[in-house]
């Protein structure tokens, strides 16, 4: 399979639902279940402290550092499974990343809420390529702005081992969230590879 682009406005969606053959996904999914160093970050949610509905973890090379709450955060060095993953991934998009964002979705309760990847860490028209592995979940993407993009919101399941690619103009003019399933489904682990720009 190969990456196909989604007919979208102001935007560069790439999706291949079998970038990773199942029986790796599922073995990737265990391993990394077990061996990454997940944390639940805290978050402000209408001036209240609240726990992230997921768990996260960050991995990188070790000059690709971001502010985040006033505070300097330094990635966990690479890993031989995220390293391997994170050179697949860099021949299917033709790009280099130099971090990746993990998420971990432990049931249908865990979430993303609405937002861009559009820290200015990431420079103006960043490439973020997601692998996905476990439990398919609804990825839904909205415009920013529906009266300059006037478009539907869209839904796209992202099964196990499936690579989805945001690039161009897409974090500038599109949301995107993981909404919460009522749905009796098991974990999934999502990968985001980043390039971090600034020193
Ligand atoms: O879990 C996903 O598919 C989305 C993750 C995401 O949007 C992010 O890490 O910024
Ligand atoms: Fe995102």
């Amino acid at each position: 399979m190969a990456l196909t682009l989604l007919p979208l406005p102001a935007a560069e969606v790439l999706l291949d639902t079998h970038f990773l053959p199942a029986l790796l996904a599922q073995t990737l999914l265990t391993e990394l279940t077990t061996s990454i160093a997940w944390r639940q970050e805290p978050i402000k949610l209408f001036g209240k402290e609240v726990l992230q509905p997921r768990l996260t973890a960050w991995y990188g090379d070790a000059g690709a550092q971001y502010s985040y709450s006033g505070l300097t955060w330094q990635p966990l060095p690479w890993t031989l499974e995220l390293q391997e993953l994170r050179e697949q991934v860099e021949a299917a998009c033709g790009t280099s990343f130099n971090s990746v964002l993990l998420n971990l979705y432990r049931h249908g309760q865990d979430s993303m809420g609405w937002h861009a990847d559009n820290e200015p860490e990431l420079g103006r028209e960043p490439v973020i390529a997601s692998v996905s592995l476990g439990a398919a979940r609804n990825f839904r993407l909205r415009p920013r702005d529906p009266q300059r993009t006037p478009h539907e919101p869209v839904t796209l399941e992202l099964p196990s081992g499936s690579l989805l690619v945001m690039r161009g103009s897409t974090q500038q003019h599109w949301l995107h969230a993981v909404p919460k399933t009522a749905r009796p489904i098991g974990p999934r682990l999502n990968l985001t590879f980043r390039r971090i720009v600034t020193a």
